[in-house]
């Protein structure tokens, strides 16, 4: 918890501010009492109007005065706790974003969502509390004790007695809720996990009549957060009556023996209305800081898991000394490849090599779960090789900046994702300031731009969240398009033709060599017919390289290439 005060930074004036007012009010507070006392015991009793006027005008301006700090104080607490949650969430926003795609697997992106959003709101409130407690609450507790004491220090005992009573209701109290708001905290992410796999998966749900089985599962995990959820809030149910109970038994202990002190004639009865206010406001303060005590804990949680993703270190990150690659055109070399994904028991890639230069197109096809996509992914440094290196323009990937590196590379992956905005601001994405007509122009090449014309408004037609509302090969053709408007020196198709028909492909891919002619081109297929005219194929199974050349010196060579040409065309077709 402590490690994110450092956050707080930037708002040390409105901390500042917030803890000299707080100060001020619990001065007044308690200044307060011991004014009426002496309203009651020297205007009252004496009958002196005078002094109760002017006591009274006293009384009302240093209430005033406490007021005025409470409103100041409550507005810079709010925007300094609404700011250090602002500040909490880009840190944290920006450091996920580092992460390479392996802490994203073992973080969970549920998990992470929670994380910036319910966790940072706890953390926020408690910093609201805190600011305004932080002073008050000892302040409070210890003068009201000094005035208490003061206004009769024989009747003080009924305090000293009620005091650690009240304690220990709080550490009961206290010691029983907070390990059940870390496991509401886990059990929150659980039910975000549920939801957000039931409401991308919502078209897969409906096709297999699996509504009912999910919404158990929905059911069963908000039960399960409710039933901890009720479990903490019963034990915190029982603190206030507790506490009031307390509190009212005090009230009676201190007007009893006050009343007896009274009778005895040694007492005066504005002291013992004093007394009794000093008493509240030492017991209000110690209720506060037992919600402090409550409300800490979960906070604390809170932190644990915030600092468990800001302390996670990326695990692809710059080189320290970075190196230029000098001329950018595109080579790229696979120099005994292994990689193993973090966790899985076989490597997905073992011993590949292979280089790729431009004007080139090399082609990767290979079964299902054969490494392909890994392959592809290992270029852009979305996980780094475990033995073996990967050069483009003869440096190794790990040794340029990762922006650099990533600037040169075009990639169209196997799930088209677009994002919410017109096609023309999807297929920007890959430039931001690319010109209306390179927009059209990509957009051409990778025939979008006939469904594109059929749309109502053009370019400035709206995607939907996710990209629903354009079918699977609009989708691709838009993500190669994004990729076009790019101009790489290495492009990057991961099965990007699969989503289109024979014709659309082939176009495509005539369209692709005219415009892109002098680019390295990697495609990654399932089809045959996309591969058969590519300069080199390679051949993966198992991970492994299973055979390099073109399609005729393949079909000679390569049994594995053969059962998948056998699988796929007919003999004319192979001949
Ligand atoms: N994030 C991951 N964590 C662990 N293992 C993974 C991960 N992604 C893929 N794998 C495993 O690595 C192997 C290669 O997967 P990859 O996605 O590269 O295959 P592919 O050839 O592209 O398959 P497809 O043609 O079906 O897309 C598979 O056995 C797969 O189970």
């Amino acid at each position: 918890m402590f490690k994110l005060i450092k956050f707080l930074k930037p708002y040390r004036l409105p901390v500042a501010i917030v803890l000299v007012l707080m100060f001020i009010q619990a001065l007044t507070e308690l200044y307060l009492p011991s004014l009426m006392a002496d309203i009651v015991d020297t205007g009252i009793v004496k009958g002196d109007t005078a002094y109760i006027v002017r006591t009274g005008a006293v009384m009302l301006g240093v209430a005033a005065l406490g007021t005025i700090s409470a409103v100041i104080a409550g507005f810079f607490s709010a925007r300094t706790a609404m700011g250090f949650g602002k500040i909490l969430r880009d840190r944290l926003f920006a450091h996920v974003e580092s992460f390479s795609l392996h802490e994203f697997d073992s973080l969970g992106t549920a998990s992470l969502i929670t994380r910036t959003t319910n966790d940072i709101t706890q953390i926020q409130t408690v910093a609201m509390m805190s600011l305004r407690l932080f002073i008050t609450a000892p302040i409070m507790a210890l003068g009201g004790i000094i005035m208490a004491v003061s206004e009769d220090p024989e009747l003080s005992w009924v305090i000293v007695a009620a005091v650690p009573v009240l304690s220990l209701a709080v550490f009961l109290v206290a010691g029983r809720s907070v390990p059940l708001f870390k496991i509401i905290q886990s059990k929150l992410d659980k039910l975000n996990q549920v939801l957000r796999e039931e409401l991308t998966g919502i078209r897969v749900i409906r096709a297999f009549n699996r509504i009912e089985h999910e919404r158990q599962r929905f059911v069963r995990a908000n039960a399960d957060l409710t039933d901890t959820s009720i479990r903490v809030n019963k034990i915190m149910a029982a603190l206030m009556p507790l506490m009031m109970l307390v509190m009212n038994l005090t009230t009676i202990a201190i007007v009893w023996f006050g009343g007896l002190r009274i009778d005895a004639g040694r007492m005066q009865i504005g002291s013992l209305m004093a007394f009794l206010q000093y008493a509240m406001q030492i017991m209000f303060s110690m209720i506060m800081v037992s919600m402090m005590f409550v409300l800490l804990p979960r906070a604390a949680a809170s932190s644990a898991r915030i600092n468990q993703v800001l302390d996670t270190a990326p695990e692809i990150h710059d080189p320290p000394r970075a190196k230029g690659t000098g001329a950018k055109r595109g080579f790229l070399e696979f120099l005994d490849v292994t990689f193993r994904y973090p966790g899985a028991e076989q490597p997905a890639i073992r011993h590949v090599s292979f280089s790729a230069g431009p004007g080139e197109t090399t082609a990767i096809i290979g079964g299902t779960g054969s490494g392909k996509s890994t392959l592809i992914h290992l270029i852009p440094r979305f996980y780094d090789v475990d033995s073996g290196s990967i050069l483009v323009d003869g440096v190794d990937v790990r040794e340029l900046p990762q922006s650099d590196l990533r600037s040169r590379i075009g990639l169209v992956p196997q799930k088209a994702i677009l994002f919410t905005g017109t096609i023309a601001d999807n297929i920007r994405y890959g430039k931001a300031d690319a010109s209306d007509a390179e927009v059209r122009h990509a957009a051409e090449v990778a025939q979008a731009s006939e469904f594109i014309s059929a749309m109502r408004d053009g370019f400035d037609s709206l995607i939907a969240q996710g990209g629903t509302n354009v079918s699977g090969g609009q989708k691709q053709r838009l993500a190669i398009a994004r990729a076009l408007v790019r101009r790489p020196e290495i492009f990057l198709f991961d099965d990007s033709f699969s989503a289109l028909d024979f014709k659309t492909d082939a176009n495509l891919r005539a369209a692709l060599k005219r415009e892109i002619g002098g680019a390295t081109l990697i495609i990654v297929a399932q089809r045959v017919s996309t591969v058969m005219d590519a300069d080199r194929i390679i051949v993966l199974d198992e991970g492994r390289v299973a055979g390099t050349g073109t399609h005729s010196e393949l079909l000679k060579t390569c049994a594995v290439y053969r059962e998948i040409v056998a699988s796929q065309l007919s003999e004319e077709e192979i001949a």
